[in-house]
């Protein structure tokens, strides 16, 4: 299915701007003659986990940069708690919290020291050594950043962004370099903001970390918004109509799909194959006769509803991206 096809399944137009948390209409951006984002178009409303998901380069870290207010829309309107990020930065700055992609601003500062010196910048900061430990940094407190692991310092950033007790907080990868105890500690602070009503626009390319803490998602590719809707929605909720299964790769997938019970079959990745059905059951037996009768071995085989993942590879195609 083409990726123009699926815009029109996938996307949930926005609800009116009247309060939105982030509304984003019509903005574009170009480097040059390079157009990076084109005519983008969302709203968050408050309260709201919101991950933006997209290949290497498809505009991501643009848009978000654009909506702390570190880079002008060349066109269109750009609204965040109803106050323009550059002309307004200076009301706009002690509301958010700003978890940057790059670490080690300050590689002779010590954690500790880093986050007192944010706190500074707030009228009423978190206490910087109770923030530390809800990240998993106190035995790392006095540790210089240029000592810290990558981790370390993915948690120090997210504290940062943390400490000025934001309204809204951007999370530009935010477990990017984890480890998965990490992952999970920082998965629930997210989910603890999201009771406390905190706003969360979300960076990713972890389609499991979108789909555990996002209450919607926008998928993005060349810059233009391709799928917007609730992770249930675009995976298809609850039916299980997809078998999964591992086998070896370039299998004839027009053969696979000739199977009386598919609707259709993919590679999706090499050698991982998805078949839709609407009748699992009967798929299943004429899938296996299949693979048995031309003795071809299978390592995983399991049913459910499509992922995320596949989602994604499907609108945004399997090549690298720069
Ligand atoms: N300051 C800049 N000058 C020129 N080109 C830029 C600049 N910043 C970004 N780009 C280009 O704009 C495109 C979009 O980059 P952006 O960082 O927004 O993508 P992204 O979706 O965040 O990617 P990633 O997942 O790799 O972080 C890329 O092709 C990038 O090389």
């Amino acid at each position: 299915m083409s990726a123009h096809t699926q815009t029109t399944t996938h996307m949930v137009q926005p609800q009116s701007s009247d309060g939105a948390a982030i509304v984003v209409e019509n903005f574009s951006k170009s480097y040059g003659a390079h157009r990076v984002v084109d005519h983008l178009q969302f709203q968050v409303q408050p309260g709201e986990v919101f991950a933006l998901l997209g290949p290497n380069g498809a505009g991501k870290t643009t848009t978000v940069e654009t909506l702390e207010g570190y880079r002008t829309p060349d066109e269109g309107t750009i609204r965040v708690l109803g106050l323009d990020p550059v002309r307004q930065a200076q009301a706009l700055k002690p509301r958010i919290g700003v978890m940057l992609q790059q670490d080690g601003l300050y590689p002779a500062l010590t954690a500790r020291e880093v986050l007192s010196l944010f706190a500074g910048y707030y009228a009423q900061p978190q206490a910087v050594d109770a923030l530390l430990e809800r990240v998993g940094l106190t035995s790392a407190a006095r540790t210089r950043c240029r000592r810290l692991s990558g981790g370390q310092k993915r948690r120090l950033a997210l504290a940062v962004a943390l400490v000025g007790n934001p309204e809204l907080v951007f999370l530009d990868e935010p477990t990017a370099g984890m480890d998965p105890q990490a992952r999970q500690t920082t998965w629930e602070i997210v989910r603890e903001l999201k009771r406390s009503g905190v706003t969360i626009l979300l960076t990713t390319h972890l389609m499991d970390e979108a789909e555990r803490l996002a209450d919607r998602v926008a998928i993005i590719d060349h810059g233009q918004l391709i799928a917007m809707d609730t992770p249930g929605n675009l995976t298809g909720g609850q039916n299980a109509n997809i078998v999964r299964f591992v086998a070896p790769e370039g299998l004839d997938c027009t053969r696979l799909a000739a199977l009386p019970a598919a609707k259709s079959a993919e590679e999706v990745r090499a050698g991982s194959y998805v078949i839709e059905s609407d009748n699992i059951p009967t798929l299943l037996v004429e899938l296996t006769t299949w693979l048995r009768d031309q003795n071809i071995a299978l390592s995983e085989l399991r049913v459910g509803h499509g992922s995320l993942e596949d989602l994604f590879l499907r609108l945004t195609g399997s090549e690298v991206r720069d």
